[in-house]
């Protein structure tokens, strides 16, 4: 199987984490986002432990947008990671769940007056600037405010990292952050310096989302080091900091071949040292944001088989009950996924079909092609490494109410978000008559 967590029972039934998923299925009905809590602490953990070994002063920053509730948020509080927000609405979540403010760190390219008032309110740890006008709007806020916070720069170092365009961050034509080749990264750096009320602790980058090799990251160091050796020499400023972002790749089918987190974070820290010695720098603390890491080889999405369409010669469609309202990624990335039927995990592959989404786009296909055993309606199919970037990203296309949220521990179910109903998809609209008693079924867990 793609991940250690999953197993085949002798009911031959598909496990993740010792729970069976065709019961799970039938208890909080389908389509089910089924996360590995034990996974989720274990990654964090070995995130921290692999940096702690490589480099004392270091910390582990999880990136929310991958998934964030509040339960989430519980679990990397408890784990003693920092947490990454990239919204008014990630930050209000993790405020909800009691996450220390100081151990957050705000992100995102357009911050509003509204998101920053916000932040500087609650106290957050770090506010990662992306931009002049928001350096300006921050300048304003701790004016009125009468306070200061401190702040990250974002640099957009000019590395290419090798994967889908769409999340590439890292290279000069980018959305993000202060560019290094254009000298915006520098007079973002003077006008920090002096401003009363920031106060530069550090600085950023991100190259880019799902990475298989070393080499960004080593770039990476090496690029940044330079970076604060320029404004050592330009300002006699002392960085403090050095935020490298996210970016570790993980396996959504055999196909991917994510190295051990160990390496990628060797080749970071072997050229951040390097560039320290070779320039007598002070070491800066040195911190990461893995998102899809920890969370992504966690989940799975359970899903119930309808309509099965053969177009003889052509293409057998197989229709589930989700599809790219719970999974984007496929129309969004053209993303490769893994899949099993939960009910028939020891039976024997039969057939190559598709599996197809239930929107009104011919786009919404999640996987083509994939072999299988027999399949039929009411068969349970569960598809692998959905745990981010899924629940996060989904949306109430076609008015499908979002999937409810199971999270397994100690191999006992929990659900942690209730599936959307029909009246939550229209529990915002204002309307004139008093609407009209509609009877249906749901599943409402
Ligand atoms: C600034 C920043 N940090 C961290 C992440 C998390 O990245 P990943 O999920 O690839 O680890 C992202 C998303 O790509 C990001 O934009
Ligand atoms: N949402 C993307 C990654 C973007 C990361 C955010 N900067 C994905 O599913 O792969």
């Amino acid at each position: 199987m793609l991940h250690e967590n999953l197993s085949i029972n002798e009911k031959g039934h598909l496990e993740i984490a010792g729970v069976d998923a065709v019961e799970l299925a039938s208890t909080f009905g389908t389509p089910l986002y089924v996360f590995d809590e034990g996974l989720i602490r274990e990654n964090c953990r070995k995130f921290k432990k692999e940096l702690a070994n490589l480099y004392e002063n270091s910390g582990v920053i999880y990136a929310g947008k991958a998934f964030m509730t509040m339960n989430m948020a519980k679990i990397v509080e408890e784990e003693g990671l920092y947490l990454d927000v990239v919204s008014g609405g990630e930050l209000y979540t993790a405020l909800k769940a009691n996450f220390p403010a100081s151990r957050i760190f705000f992100h995102g390219n357009n911050k509003s007056f509204q998101e920053l008032k916000m932040a500087i309110q609650y106290g957050v740890g770090r506010i990662v600037v992306d931009n002049f006008y928001e350096i300006e709007l921050i300048n304003d806020i701790c004016k009125k405010m009468k306070k200061t916070v401190d702040i990250l720069l974002r640099i957009t170092p000019g590395i290419e990292a090798h994967t889908h365009d769409y999340i590439k961050t890292g290279q000069i034509d980018s959305k993000f952050g202060f560019g290094l080749e254009n000298g915006h990264a520098l007079i973002a750096v003077k006008t920090a310096v002096k401003m009363k009320t920031v106060n530069l602790v550090g600085l950023h980058c991100h190259i880019g989302s799902q990475i298989f090799e070393t080499q960004p990251f080593k770039d990476a160091g090496i690029i940044m080091m330079e970076l604060v050796k320029t404004i050592k020499d330009e300002f006699n400023y002392d960085i403090e900091e050095l935020d490298f972002g996210g970016g570790f790749g993980i396996k959504y089918t055999k196909d991917d071949k994510p190295l051990p987190v160990k390496e990628y974070l060797e080749a970071l820290v072997l050229s951040i040292r390097e560039k320290a010695k070779e320039h007598g720098l002070k070491l800066p603390k040195l911190l990461i944001e893995p998102g899809r890491a920890i969370v992504g080889p966690a989940g799975m999405t359970l899903y119930t088989v309808g309509a099965i369409k053969n177009i003889p010669g052509v293409r057998k469609y197989v229709s589930v009950d989700g599809g790219m309202s719970d999974n984007i990624r496929p129309a969004l990335y053209n993303a490769k996924y893994e899949a099993v039927i939960a009910n028939k995990a020891s039976k024997p592959l039969e057939e190559v079909v598709s599996i197809a989404g239930k929107c009104c786009e011919s786009g919404d296909m999640l996987i083509w092609d994939i072999n299988l055993p027999k399949v039929e309606p009411g068969d349970i199919l569960a598809v692998f490494s959905t745990g981010a970037y899924h629940h996060s990203m989904s949306s109430n296309y076609n008015m499908l109410p979002r999937p409810a949220v199971v999270f397994i521990y100690n191999k006992k179910a929990r659900l942690v978000i209730k599936r959307e109903t029909y009246e939550d998809l229209i529990k915002n609209e204002l309307f004139e008559d008093k609407g009209k008693t509609v009877s249906f079924f749901e599943h409402t867990v």
